[in-house]
């Protein structure tokens, strides 16, 4: 129970959930290591599934409990009523990792007092399957051990980076945290397509989902400039120049892309205040 892998995870919904599932995948935390709370019976028992010890609330947590990492994964508008529960961890000596969206490093100092490890993490739910993107950015009471100890979390779930600059974080929650959303959408928009197109439901769900799947590992395992991997498929005077021309009129989608990106980074601010 103390120790250097031991973690709390306060909040075990969407993104906690998907963060833990990659965790435990990897190997990267033994289920034994990991103290889940959880207020809702069902997603408390979904976790429970995995093996990891489980509570409903702080105050049910062993006592002598003295973790490396108290990981809160709930709402951004819970931060405020969820941090004195854990406020003698850090107090402790654990550093507290938060993935809630826009809530500012300076907003735990405030609360946990100025000499608090704080670690803010912008994750996404691909984590679940490894392949998530891991922003990191921490303030500087967190030492070397427990900020290697995140990184290397983090890394189990996908790709990492590290930031100084927590100004960034709104317009990294709006691209990568919120990302995945639009790919989905993406998935939901061409299988809609291809519907209207004649194709059968699931026929039409199959290649919607598998040709995002298969462009999105093709771009990253070769390493080719997006861009490339396009001309590749446009062929002069063919079936892609077509279907561009309606996508990349006037940058059409690009400037819905950075509407959307920017209506995203200002609700992160706004979480913020
Ligand atoms: N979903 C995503 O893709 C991403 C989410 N995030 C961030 O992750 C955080 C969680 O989001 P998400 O998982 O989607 O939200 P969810 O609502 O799915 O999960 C939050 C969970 O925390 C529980 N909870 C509430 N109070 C406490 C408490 N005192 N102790 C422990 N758990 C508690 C909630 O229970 P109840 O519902 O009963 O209140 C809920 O089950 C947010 O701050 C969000 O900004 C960041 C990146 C991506
Ligand atoms: O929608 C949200 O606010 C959270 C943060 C990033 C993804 N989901």
């Amino acid at each position: 129970m103390t120790g250097k892998n031991t973690v709390i995870l306060a909040g075990c919904g969407n993104m906690g959930f998907a963060m833990l599932k990659g965790w435990l995948a990897s190997g990267a935390l033994q289920a034994g290591d990991v103290y889940v709370v959880e207020p809702s019976e069902q997603l408390r028992s979904r976790a429970g599934e995995l093996g990891v010890n489980v509570a409903a609330g702080a105050s049910d947590l062993p006592h002598e409990l003295n973790p490396a990492l108290v990981i809160l994964a709930v709402k951004p508008q819970a931060v405020d009523a969820v941090l004195p529960d854990y406020a003698r961890f850090a107090d402790a000596g654990s550093t507290v990792v938060s993935v809630a969206a826009g809530i500012t490093i300076a907003r735990f100092e405030e609360k946990l007092g100025a000499n608090a490890a704080i670690i803010r993490v912008m994750p996404n739910t691909p984590a679940a399957v490894g392949a998530g993107m891991m922003v990191l950015c921490a303030n500087s009471r967190v030492g070397e051990a427990s900020m290697e100890f995140a990184r290397t979390l983090m890394a189990a779930s996908g790709d990492v980076a590290v930031i100084d600059d927590e100004s960034l974080m709104d317009a990294v929650t709006a691209v990568s945290g919120s990302g995945p959303a639009y790919l989905f959408h993406m998935i939901e928009a061409l299988t809609e397509a291809a519907r209207t197109a004649g194709l059968p439901d699931e026929i039409a769900a199959q290649l919607a989902r598998q040709t995002i799947y298969g462009a999105a590992v093709y771009a990253h395992e070769s390493g080719v400039e997006p861009g490339t991997l396009r001309e590749q498929v446009t062929s002069p005077q063919g079936t892609t120049e077509a279907a561009l021309s309606v996508l990349m009129k006037d940058g059409r989608l690009t400037k819905l892309m950075t509407e959307a990106v920017e209506a995203a980074r200002k609700r992160s601010v706004e979480l913020g205040k």
